[in-house]
């Protein structure tokens, strides 16, 4: 079976530093992405087309991210039935409170994920569409396994140094 790709939108180039984090989940995992810049506010023809066009060429997942009024995710949840992961980015004078009221409010019948505002929410955003392609994939089932694994390990190291420099105080 083709390994199905991940498509990341943000609404601006602006967005990119938060977004990057999921970018780098994924990329982790070896898993394809496409990266777009697409405003549902201002390039709501062009959004359209990609959405469209992402869904027939076997895009697994689409990631929005969006700032401020932040329409981008529910546009695309509205065009593919594929699971759209909202990523409410933190711009502007609210920092992205607005994002994630208009990210996660979406009406019954067009869900949209929602996950934390920023760079710990586009984090998570990769995980998520990577446990959603394991659910096909045995080996990305795997690797995500041994991640946390990988993970949980760490934690348990720092927390040791901490009780090492806690006995020496
Ligand atoms: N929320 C949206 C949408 C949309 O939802 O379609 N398009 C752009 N934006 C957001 O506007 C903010 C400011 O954009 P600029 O930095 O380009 O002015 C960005 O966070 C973007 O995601």
């Amino acid at each position: 079976m083709a390994k199905p790709f991940v498509a990341i939108l943000m609404g601006s180039d602006s967005d990119f530093p938060k977004v990057e984090a999921a970018l780098n989940v994924l990329e982790k995992f070896d898993i394809p992405v496409e990266v777009r810049v697409h405003s549902a506010h201002r390039t709501p023809d062009a959004t359209h087309h990609y959405v469209k066009d992402a869904d027939q060429r076997g895009c697994a997942v689409f990631i929005a991210c969006a700032g401020m009024a932040a329409h981008l995710a529910g546009v695309v949840a509205s065009l593919t039935i594929k699971p759209v992961i909202g990523v409410p980015i933190d711009a502007g004078p609210l920092d992205g409170m607005d994002a994630l009221l208009s990210t996660s409010q979406m009406p019954g019948g067009i869900p949209v994920a929602t996950v934390a505002i920023g760079k710990a929410g586009a984090k998570n955003a990769g995980y998520l569409a990577l446990q959603i392609i394991a659910l096909q994939y045995a080996e990305l089932q795997k690797a995500l396994l041994e991640d946390r694994k990988n993970n949980a390990a760490e934690v348990l190291e720092k927390n040791q140094a901490l009780q090492e420099k806690l006995q020496a105080r």
